[in-house]
């Protein structure tokens, strides 16, 4: 067994990854933090958790992470890169689910983030946490950057258009929706059920703070600057990520067998029959992401359509699949829970 350690239990990710970690059969939870909450029995906040966890939120300034063999930072953007130091000395491997470590530029990433980066120097250590590329490296890994929801959901959709050389690079579109929970569950006016509920709204359009950190990832693979449209909307559901993905194709290619195949050994991307429309619901509470390739009317546009949980495999789930893998633990372990209906 590991001891685990979760600093911010109380938040959507947080709690999805209680969630999920209390029925791990390799884990004992050891630490979850709230500074809010401290004190209060987790399943007194989170009843759902009931006999499950029987630990009480600490105060993350009291907390022994140190004691922990893993800790997870589900914590808004800023706080894991001023404590992951510390605990990577300690020997403590530590996953970020905030975007602390996922941009390798750092002056790029303070541009992006509107704040000075607390440690610079462990940036590079920071392997990026999507498996389907960096499984390797994950391995190996004492920090790991864990992606963000819109960024996983893109990246695997475009992957192996990219890694087989056969789109225009200059003029890729992502057009992607999120559930509401995408903004967490701090309290903030546009998350409100009255504002956001029977309503339907793009953001972000002249610039969004996932669009450096998908250029990243797909110019690690191209191998060449990618002009990337990233068009960020706010759908009245809780949970789902929906990305409608264009390309232009350079080469002819059958595309269904080139996704088919790239990803026939992956675990977690289902790649769907030709002609299907995944919906948000079939991965919903589950570590999939569903995707289905189509060429309209024949042309030369590819559409590829990418659907996860944000919270799952954009968040929680993928975050224990890069413990699985540094543990050399099965990688599903823990994570292949069937999609909730309705
Ligand atoms: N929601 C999503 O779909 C996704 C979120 N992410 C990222 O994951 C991270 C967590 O997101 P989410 O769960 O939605 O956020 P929430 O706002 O729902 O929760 C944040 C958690 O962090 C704790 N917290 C806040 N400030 C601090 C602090 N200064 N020190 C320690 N703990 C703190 C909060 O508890 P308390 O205030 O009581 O301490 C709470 O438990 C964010 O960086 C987000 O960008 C990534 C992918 C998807
Ligand atoms: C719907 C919604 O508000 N989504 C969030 C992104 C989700 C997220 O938490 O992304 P990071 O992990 O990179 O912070 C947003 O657009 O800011």
């Amino acid at each position: 067994m590991i001891k685990v350690g979760i600093v911010g239990g109380t938040g959507y990710t947080g709690v999805e990854l209680l969630r999920i970690l209390a029925q791990h059969p390799k884990v004992q939870l050891e630490v979850i933090t709230s500074r809010q909450e401290a004190g209060m029995p987790v399943d007194e906040l989170f009843p759902s958790l009931r006999k499950q966890i029987t630990l009480k939120f600490t105060d993350p300034g009291k907390a022994e992470l140190n004691k922990c063999d893993i800790v997870f930072f589900a914590t808004p953007n800023g706080v894991a890169m001023q404590q992951a130091k510390a605990l990577y000395d300690a020997g403590v491997f530590v996953v970020d689910l905030s975007a602390d470590f996922r941009i390798k530029d750092v002056a790029e990433w303070q541009k992006w983030y509107g704040m000075s980066h607390a440690c610079p120097e462990l940036v590079a250590e920071a392997v990026y946490g999507l498996p389907e590329i960096n499984r390797e490296q994950i391995k190996n890994a004492r920090l790991i950057a864990n992606p963000g929801c819109y960024p996983t959901a893109v990246q695997l959709g475009f992957l192996p258009l990219i890694e087989a050389g056969v789109v225009d690079m200059n003029h890729l579109i992502a057009d992607t929706k999120s559930g509401v929970s995408g903004a967490g569950r701090k309290a903030e006016v546009h998350a409100l059920f009255s504002e956001a509920a029977d309503n339907f709204k793009s953001y972000a359009v002249p610039g969004h703070r996932h669009l450096p950190e998908i250029k990243q990832g797909l110019f690690s693979i191209a191998k060449k600057q990618v002009g990337l449209t990233f068009v960020p909307h706010l759908t009245p559901m809780i949970r789902g990520i929906h990305a409608t993905l264009y390309a232009k194709l350079t080469k002819k290619v059958d595309l269904q067998t080139l996704y088919a195949d790239r990803y026939a050994k992956e675990p977690f991307v289902d790649v769907l029959p030709a002609g299907n429309h995944p919906e948000t619901r079939s991965v919903r509470g589950s570590n999939y992401c569903r995707i289905a390739v189509h060429r309209p009317q024949d042309g030369d546009i590819v559409v590829i359509l990418s659907v996860t949980d944000n919270l799952v495999k954009g968040a929680a789930g993928q975050a224990v699949q890069n413990m699985n893998i540094i543990f050399g633990f099965p990688e599903t372990l823990g994570i292949e829970h069937v999609p909730l209906l309705p």
